[in-house]
């Protein structure tokens, strides 16, 4: 193999993969470092994918959503331990895996295993199975991060988790506390709490993600609450300690206002550290920010114009779907491509939890505190007929308009695929539509996609508009 190159991309994960494949795409020549012995980073081993799947592994063996629908609350007779609780997730990684190396293969990218270094502005060092040193006109450093591991807690891999070891249980846990009610926290309690384990979620704050609009977080809080789980809000976790095994109870710890907690498990989601220890950055004159990430600017250029990053080691929003938009547009200033120079500035959430929400725009409380003169619209799943037809018994859309203009400027879902329904949400919000441009369009019925028309006709209510012209 060569030392030579236009790009070397350090980490493979969603950010990396997708800035390697786009330059070689265009005909350039990259490198691509991986220290892990499988390439697709937290995405596919250990973040996205793996989470995603146990979702579905969880609805599918409790019979979530089978319950009830025949008018029986009838229990499936499918039951999991652990290795079936993993099978699936295993498929779907082992996959996605395979295809992410196909796609460096089809490309004519050349892969390093090891860890990368910067040694100078355009130089690279692997250290592990390919020792040796590359050359490159650029260097983009998509490294992600690691779960944030809090001082003085025993993390043993075995009863007390991170969100990377958690994939290597092998028990089912009758009982879990969750510490940290954000998406990672609240998609795994959602999970647990389906597959039978006694979930309790501990979190400092008083809500869970704060970044929602409160009446569909309320919303998802409460579901959670009917489907089981235990909120432990105000509270952080204290004086953990790991038993013998003959404990009923293998986790014992303290809350914050000295009550007793004890579980079979513990599962740390209390955010995340960039990966850059180790990288030689400073060293280089690459500046660093909060929690271990890269200071970038709008192109993702750092300090040294030769290296750029993308991905979770420059923080927020730290997704996949953001940081693999972030790695193309990161190619595209490198070589003057012309092509997509910015993401979109604004993004959709879609947070998997069962039921799912996904947001996209403004909240009820923004346009309030923007003093926005806004209308609300909501539509229910079970007021829809496909809604009847699946049986769900919660979920809503909503829609925050403006109110003379009557332009859509947020969608808010709770509910079942929540996270594919917004696309359309998206598009709307996007492109300033109306509740006119809404009403107007025929969509297919019976479809969940109809609650986009119903949430216009009941903001048309809501804005006491029906008896005066559209004004368009
Ligand atoms: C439980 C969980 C669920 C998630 N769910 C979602 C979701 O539903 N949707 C979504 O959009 N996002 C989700 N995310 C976030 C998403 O996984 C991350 O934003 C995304 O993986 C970040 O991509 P990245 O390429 O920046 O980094 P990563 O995916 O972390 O990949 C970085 C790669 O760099 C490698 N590396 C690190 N240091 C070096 C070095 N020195 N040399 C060589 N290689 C190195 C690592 O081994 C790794 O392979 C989730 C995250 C978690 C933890
Ligand atoms: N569906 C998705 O898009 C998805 C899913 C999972 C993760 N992610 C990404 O992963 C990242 C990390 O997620 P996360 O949930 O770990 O972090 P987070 O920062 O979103 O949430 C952490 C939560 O833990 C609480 N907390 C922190 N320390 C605590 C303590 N000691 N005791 C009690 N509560 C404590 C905080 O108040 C906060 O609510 C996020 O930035 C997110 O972008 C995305």
């Amino acid at each position: 193999m060569k030392d030579q190159y236009d790009l070397i991309v350090i980490g493979s994960g969603p950010a990396g993969e997708k800035a390697a494949v786009k330059a070689a795409y265009h005909g350039y020549s990259v490198a691509v470092v991986e220290k892990n012995t499988r390439f697709g980073g937290a995405g596919t081993n250990t973040g996205t994918l793996p989470s995603k799947t146990l979702k579905e592994t969880a609805l599918y063996y409790s019979g979530f959503y089978e319950k009830g629908l025949f008018g029986v609350d009838k229990e499936l007779e499918r039951s999991a331990n652990a290795q079936d609780f993993f099978f699936r997730k295993n498929q779907v990684v082992d996959s996605q895996e395979e295809g992410i190396e196909k796609n460096f293969r089809l490309h004519g990218i050349d892969t390093f295993h090891g860890a990368g270094k910067l040694l100078g502005p355009n130089k690279a060092g692997i250290t592990g199975k390919d020792n040796c040193e590359l050359n490159g006109k650029f260097i983009l450093v998509a490294t992600g991060s690691y779960p944030f591991q809090p001082e003085g807690i025993p993390f043993d891999g075995c009863y007390v988790h991170d969100s990377d070891t958690i994939l290597q249980i092998n028990r089912i846990p009758k009982s879990i506390v969750i510490v940290g009610a954000g998406v990672i926290g609240c998609e795994y309690a959602t999970i647990f709490s389906v597959m039978g384990s006694n979930v309790k979620l501990v979190n400092s704050r008083e809500e869970i993600l704060t970044f929602l609009d409160r009446e569909i977080c309320h919303a998802l809080q409460d579901q959670m609450k009917e489907d089981g789980v235990d909120f432990i809000f105000g509270n952080r976790v204290e004086d953990v300690a790991i038993l013998p095994e003959e404990h009923e109870h293998n986790v014992h710890a303290k809350l914050t206002n000295g009550e007793p907690l004890q579980a079979d498990m513990f599962l740390y989601a209390a955010g995340r550290s960039g990966c850059s220890a180790g990288l030689g950055l400073e060293e280089v004159g690459v500046e660093l920010g909060k929690r271990g990430t890269i200071v970038v600017d709008q192109s993702y250029r750092t300090a040294v114009p030769s290296v750029f990053a993308v991905g979770d080691i420059i923080g927020f929003p730290s997704l996949a779907s953001t940081g693999m938009d972030q790695g193309r547009v990161a190619v595209t200033h490198m070589f003057g491509l012309h092509e997509i120079e910015k993401i979109s500035e604004h993004f959709p959430y879609g947070i998997y939890t069962i039921p799912e929400v996904s947001v996209f725009g403004i909240t009820e409380d923004e346009a309030i505190e923007q003093e926005i003169p806004h209308v609300i619209g909501r539509a229910k799943y079970t007021d829809m007929p496909r809604g009847k037809i699946m049986g769900v018994d919660e979920g809503l859309l909503k829609i925050i308009v403006e109110k003379h203009t009557r332009t859509i400027l947020g969608v808010h879902i709770f509910g079942k695929i929540a996270t594919e329904l917004i696309h359309y949400g998206m598009s709307l919000v996007e492109n300033r539509e109306t509740l006119s441009d809404v009403i107007s369009r025929v969509y297919n019925t019976p479809t969940l996609h109809e609650l986009y028309k119903y949430a216009a006709y009941n903001a048309l209510i809501e804005g006491h508009y029906l008896d005066k012209p559209t004004g368009h």
